[in-house]
């Protein structure tokens, strides 16, 4: 194991019938927030009767940024930034998935400066400064409930970045797992397809491979996710696994399981981004079509890890090493394909002739984020093992 150091400062409060606490909580930070959502979903499942029900008994001024799209857009957190600075919130209350926390994330940020926000997302600047960002989550997927991570897409480059930064973790999250019953099967799919992803990424890519407790804790997330999709995807309204499947969205992104495992990195987000950026289409269902591609091209160099994860999860046991991983990456494959999730660019409405032209995209982020080989000639590969 490497050396590590953990520190994750978000509250959590869990469970059903909690959200009447996120006025006690945010009044802690100040008299008046920005409360940021989305479009239509709070509004029909109760949840933003609530929240304002207990912003208001907290004696909080509230004032409403709303509109944010799935895979938010630069142009709307500009607006919200604008919108924040006249209005002199203290701080921000998120209420929805990993796209509405992420833009109150970058509200927050941009509220405390005079430079374009986007400067942060392309390591122009480093952020110094940010209002207190609470979340009220509404979809399990992302982890940023309890991570430093917004993730925006600039709509006039086509570029979807990252800010890394200790100053956005949320003070408080609230995660009452009956706000999920709502979400429709097809994101309650693609949510259990990027938690797995988050939670395997370090597992793949890890400098160090004696990490026994982080291997076990990401197995055993990741066969638990999957035993709860099931169930959710036949019974929605499934306390225990809504309630599974939100524990695990928080724990596989805030740090938890990467924690010793020493280099690690996320190609398969990288050139997801490109994907959601360039295309119409969710996160989840990007990471469902390239994951499998990418664990492909990656098993042809060293099997190893793969074929770890294909014994633990899948329990297979074929006569070689190479054998057994590539049976495993077939069965991943299979049960993407099971719950929904498109595992070809063509199942996604991708045109493959487009793959240079999202290579040349993705290349660009593997710069920014420094990450070694990804070449645009290896992801042209590695899109072609996606189709
Ligand atoms: N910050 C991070 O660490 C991190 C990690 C991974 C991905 N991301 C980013 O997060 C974004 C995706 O977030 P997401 O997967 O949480 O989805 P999302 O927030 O985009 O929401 C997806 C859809 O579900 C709807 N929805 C949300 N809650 C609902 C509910 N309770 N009932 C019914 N509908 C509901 C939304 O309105 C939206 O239409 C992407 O931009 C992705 O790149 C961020």
């Amino acid at each position: 194991m490497k050396n590590f150091e953990f520190w994750n400062p978000t509250k959590i409060i869990f469970g059903q019938d909690t959200i009447s606490q996120i006025g006690q909580e945010a009044q802690k930070f100040g008299k008046k927030a920005l409360l940021v959502y989305g479009k239509s979903s709070i509004k029909q499942n109760g949840v933003y009767d609530k929240v304002l029900k207990s912003l208001r008994a907290a004696q909080l001024e509230v004032v409403e940024f709303s509109g944010v799209k799935s895979n938010p857009v630069l142009s709307h957190v500009q607006k919200g930034i604008a919108y924040a600075k006249q209005k002199q919130v203290d701080l921000i209350v998120t209420v929805g998935g990993g796209s509405v926390i992420d833009t109150g994330k970058a509200i927050a940020a941009g509220a405390k400066t005079d430079r374009d926000v986007w400067d942060f997302y392309i390591y122009q600047a480093t952020i110094e400064d940010a209002l207190p960002v609470l979340a009220v989550l509404t979809l399990a997927a992302t982890g940023s409930e309890m991570n430093f991570t917004s993730v925006l897409t600039n709509e006039a480059t086509q570029q979807k970045y990252a800010i890394d930064t200790p100053w956005i973790f949320p003070k408080v999250s609230i995660l009452d797992p009956t706000t999920t019953y709502s979400v429709p099967k097809n994101y309650t799919a693609y949510g259990a397809i990027d938690i797995i992803s988050h939670a395997t990424e370090g597992y793949f890519t890890c400098e160090d491979t004696w990490t026994p407790i982080q291997d076990r804790f990401t197995e055993g997330l990741v066969k638990t996710v999957m035993e709860c999709t099931e169930t959710l995807l036949k019974t929605p309204t499934d306390y225990q696994a809504r309630a599974t499947i939100m524990w695990a969205s928080t724990l596989a992104l805030n740090g938890l399981l990467t924690a010793g495992i020493g280099y690690y990195e996320f190609p398969t987000h990288m050139i997801e981004h490109s994907l959601s950026s360039m295309y119409d289409i969710a996160h989840g269902a990007g990471l469902s079509i390239v994951t499998p591609g990418w664990m492909k091209y990656m098993c042809q160099q060293s099997p190893t890890r793969f074929a770890q994860f294909a014994k633990r999860i899948f329990g297979i046991h074929e006569d070689s090493t190479a054998k057994t991983a590539e049976k495993g990456i077939e069965m991943l494959k299979a049960w993407f394909e099971k719950i929904g999730g498109p595992t070809t660019l063509s199942a996604g409405n991708i045109p493959a002739e487009e793959i240079p032209q999202i290579a040349a995209n993705a290349e660009q982020a593997a710069i920014l984020w420094k990450l070694k080989g990804y070449t645009q000639e290896v992801i042209i590969e590695i899109l072609n093992l996606c189709r």
